[in-house]
């Protein structure tokens, strides 16, 4: 059953994001006048060559980075000059994170390492909800199982079940796949997949890989710091054949900028 609601609200937003790194002649502007909204309920996958901005826009709007100008959104909360404290309960109580290197406490069992940001938070765990990810994840049996004993896919199944289990307004993937083969991570995207249609759990990845990005409703494409595509429900033929594109949207981008 979903439980997505038909009307879509915003869940994140940025507006007017600029962000440069450096000074004077090192100065790199990774991101430029970035305004996009990311619906409830929805996957969407961030792309682009390297270096076009995508963890720099990532880490911004997810509380990780400031913004140079510009506001970035979570939900009804505007997070721009948020002192540290409040962006880490922020984080904390409304961010799930999935990380490239699954980022596992070693000593910690999978169970554990699931409840453990739950515990920090001083928040109850809903039994019936941390059971039903586990089960959808198939990690019933791996509970009691340190992460070194656990293969990349179930480490990073462990993960996804750690940022689902505060059930948070929005999931950021950085390269979820990045670091399993192909198996694996085709059951880490479906997961995915199935918590924005049965749980209505919003999700944004990063991502290179166009298989990847096929599982999404939505790629955001960036070149040089600027979103230059925008595309509804993709498919790994058509983001490529966009992919083949990049040059020509990079030099039309850095027309622009000139
Ligand atoms: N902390 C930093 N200090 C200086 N420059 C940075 C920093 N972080 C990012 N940059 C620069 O900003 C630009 C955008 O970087 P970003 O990491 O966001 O790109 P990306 O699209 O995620 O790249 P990749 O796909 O290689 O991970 C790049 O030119 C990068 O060198």
């Amino acid at each position: 059953m979903s439980t997505a609601s038909p009307v879509k609200t915003t869940a994140v937003a940025a507006q007017g994001v600029w962000k440069a790194y450096g000074q004077g002649e090192a100065q790199v502007v990774a991101l430029r006048d970035v305004s996009v909204e990311f619906a409830s309920g929805a996957f969407t996958a961030i792309m682009g060559p390297s270096g076009s901005g995508k963890s720099t826009l990532m880490h911004c709007l997810a509380g990780l980075d400031t913004t140079d100008r510009g506001t970035v959104g979570i939900g009804d909360t505007t997070i721009t000059g948020l002192g540290d404290k409040a962006l880490t309960k922020l984080r904390r109580d409304k961010i799930g994170f999935i990380f490239q290197q699954f980022n596992l406490l070693p000593t910690l069992t999978a169970e554990e390492n699931i409840t453990l940001p739950l515990a920090i938070a001083g928040a109850k765990a809903d039994p019936d909800w941390i059971k039903r990810i586990i089960h959808t994840l198939d990690l019933t049996d791996r509970l009691s199982h340190k992460p070194t004993e656990l293969s990349g896919g179930q480490q990073q199944r462990v993960a996804c079940a750690r940022a689902l289990a505060s059930r948070p307004e929005v999931v950021f993937a950085d390269e979820p796949t990045g670091n399993l083969d192909t198996r694996s991570g085709a059951e880490v995207l479906n997961f995915l997949r199935t918590s924005v249609d049965d749980f209505g759990q919003t999700i944004v990845m990063v991502t290179h890989d166009p298989n990847a990005a096929a599982y999404a409703d939505r790629v955001v494409f960036l070149a040089d710091g600027q979103i230059v595509e925008d595309m509804a429900d993709p498919t790994a033929d058509k983001v490529i054949d966009k992919m083949k594109h990049f040059e020509e949207l990079v030099a039309a981008a850095q027309g622009e900028n000139a």
